[in-house]
């Protein structure tokens, strides 16, 4: 077990930022992977996590980017796999995560999996089937009005057996906490019964760390950051010791392209600290210019301490507007490739911290600075680890919508050496 080498594909940028910050945190020597690269990676590493941007794509480029990942982690030494999914389950109308989940276990000549999204410290808990974000269920928790991949049912059930082609099973929380024997028991029953998938109820930790056992010899797990987190404990490597991973201080950028309800609170604090300028949707459509008036306003205000804010994130009654006015997709995509943009002239301009707020914000930006891969520093906050640049001083913290406190933005920046 110890020797085997974990991959992670995971389906976006702060999704993988997540993941990696724990596997790294519980002892793992971490690379984070910009997309599938071209060449093999010199650097040694435990666990190897590609960063995808195949969330709300299509199912069948969702499948074929994830399997090309899968092709490049098994020959890049790894024999141990983990499909990484958002601990709130986006998927798109179609979804993803069972088709995905599919296409994986086909290729790795499996026929059962487990499904996790449970991420408890961030509030993420699953208890009979159904997700939940702190004490309310996921389609009441406000990813009812996600931007693009709104959640309209908690049941983890429902929804893979709406996506997938197998049947979803439950290894519900009484026998979780009898053990990981137990556990095992329940799959072994739920495959004899024909379920490719058996969704595990998590409510804190210890059933994390219990599952990690009972997955020990699988070949892939799907899920969200927690039960990594577990599964990196059980390599049994020392704590990493992460200070020098800090960025050192340099222009700074805050792009918040997030409108969940945590982002919004973290805006607004962060407004009255620091420069800030809203992202306006009907410029990003149809102003081709709109990227260089950002980029001039953030210049010019690149000395202030904390820094320039570029936010596009509204409350839900604004997003609705503009959604029903431009359109969900065009928007969106306006939105994100001025972010992109932006980011690209301000790496060229001498910025080297961003603080990226969103989930695919943060992969366009990502991927259009062409940054080949990252060292995992400290946690700001659980599941945002800041992120270095292999190759540059670049430094990168990627906001998960709903993560961080709402002090979030200067938390980073108060980390700087
Ligand atoms: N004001 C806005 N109007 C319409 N769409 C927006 C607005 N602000 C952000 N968006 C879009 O909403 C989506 C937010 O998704 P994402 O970046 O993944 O955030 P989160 O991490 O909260 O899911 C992006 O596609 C972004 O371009
Ligand atoms: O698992 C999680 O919650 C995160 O890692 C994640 O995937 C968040 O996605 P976004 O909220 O779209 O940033």
């Amino acid at each position: 077990m110890a020797d085997k080498k974990l991959g992670v594909i995971a389906d976006d940028f702060t999704g993988a930022s997540d993941i990696a910050g724990f596997l790294s945190e519980n002892g793992l020597q971490t690379i984070q992977i910009n997309g599938v690269p071209l060449q093999p990676l010199p650097n040694p590493a435990d666990a190897l996590v590609i960063s995808l941007k195949s969330r709300s794509n299509p199912p069948r480029e969702a499948v074929e980017q994830s399997l090309q990942a899968l092709r490049w982690l098994q020959k890049n030494g790894c024999n141990r796999f983990y499909f990484k999914y958002c601990s709130t389950f986006d998927s798109s109308a179609e979804g993803n995560i069972g088709p995905v989940t599919d296409a994986l276990l086909d290729a790795l000549q499996q026929d059962f999996t487990v499904i996790c999204p449970a991420l408890p410290i961030n509030g993420r808990t699953v208890f009979n089937g159904y997700l939940f974000v702190g004490n309310l269920l996921l389609n009441e928790s406000g990813m009812q009005n996600h931007p693009i991949t709104p959640m309209k049912d908690a049941s983890l059930l429902r929804l893979m057996d709406a996506q997938a082609q197998g049947k979803t099973g439950l290894v519900a929380y009484p026998e979780v906490i009898c053990g990981t024997e137990s556990i095992k028991t329940c799959f072994a029953r739920l495959k004899a019964e024909g379920y490719r998938y058996a969704v595990v109820d998590a409510t804190e930790n210890s059933q994390l760390a219990l599952l990690a056992e009972a997955v020990k010899d699988f070949p892939l797990v799907t899920g969200g950051s927690g039960l990594a987190a577990y599964i990196a404990r059980s390599y049994d490597r020392q704590a990493q010791n992460l200070p020098a991973l800090i960025p050192a201080p340099g222009k700074t950028v805050i792009l918040s392209g997030s409108c969940s309800l945590m982002t919004n609170q973290q805006v607004n604090y962060y407004k009255a600290l620091a420069p800030s300028l809203a992202l306006d949707a009907e410029q990003a459509l149809h102003n081709p210019d709109y990227g260089d008036e950002l980029y001039r306003w953030v210049l010019a205000h690149a000395e202030h301490k904390p820094a320039p804010m570029i936010y596009a994130t509204v409350e839900v009654a604004a997003l609705k507007q503009i959604q029903q006015r431009f359109g969900v997709a065009q928007i969106s995509r306006a939105i994100e490739e001025v972010f992109a943009c932006l980011a690209v002239k301000l790496k060229a301009a001498g910025f080297t911290n961003f603080i990226v707020a969103g989930g695919e914000t943060s992969s366009i930006v990502v991927q259009r600075l062409g940054l080949s891969a990252f060292y995992i520093g400290k946690q700001i906050a659980p599941g945002v680890p800041w992120l270095k640049t292999l190759d540059a001083p670049v430094f990168l913290a990627l906001k998960s919508g709903n993560f961080g406190t709402k002090d979030f933005f200067e938390v980073a920046q108060g980390m700087t050496l």
